[in-house]
């Protein structure tokens, strides 16, 4: 029997992958991934924003997460007819990661007419799993590419480590 291919979540140890807030000292030394993963992640998060969930705004993102170990996990926004409780597509991604037992990012790739960078909500979420985290986006009309790193995007970012020890 040809052997599968090991799904999402499969054989991870949650101890092999602490959130990323856990090596922020080292998390400038890290290189940008391959330009072979960019160009994956991209057209990921691209794919992704097909299953966007947008009948209030009509603003369609796709996110797509690169984890430590190369894998990718995809995120759309979903939005509500409350408006508040509408999720952006890179937390759907963070969440949908966490659950499938990873917390080490590498990159995220983020889809949207007009290449949006991502909210503020969106910002201090990834900066808990990486603070350094290389943050691309993708104009779908225009193929634009944009690149920053995550400390920029979210300087002095509140951490666990502002949380006084009891
Ligand atoms: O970083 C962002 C910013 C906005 N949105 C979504 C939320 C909402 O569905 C729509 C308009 O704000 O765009 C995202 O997915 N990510």
């Amino acid at each position: 029997m040809a052997e599968s291919a090991p799904h999402f979540g499969e054989s991870t140890s949650l101890s092999l992958y602490p959130a990323m807030t856990d090596v922020h000292s080292h998390a400038s030394e890290i290189d940008p991934p391959s330009d072979e993963d960019v160009q994956r992640l991209i057209q990921a998060a691209i794919s992704a924003r097909d299953h966007a969930y947008a009948p209030h705004s009509h603003f369609y993102v796709g996110a797509a997460l690169l984890t430590h170990d190369g894998r990718i996990v995809e995120g759309c926004n979903v939005e509500n007819a409350s408006y508040s409780l509408t999720q952006c597509a890179e937390r759907t991604a963070v969440c949908t990661a966490v659950a499938g037992g990873y917390r080490m990012f590498h990159a995220v790739a983020i889809a949207s007419i007009g290449g949006a960078m991502p909210c503020g909500a969106c910002r201090q979420v990834l900066a808990e799993f990486g603070s350094d985290l290389y943050v691309y986006t993708i104009d779908v009309i225009d193929g634009d590419q944009q690149m920053r790193r995550l400390s920029e995007l979210l300087p002095d970012a509140f951490s666990t480590s502002d949380i006084p020890k009891r």
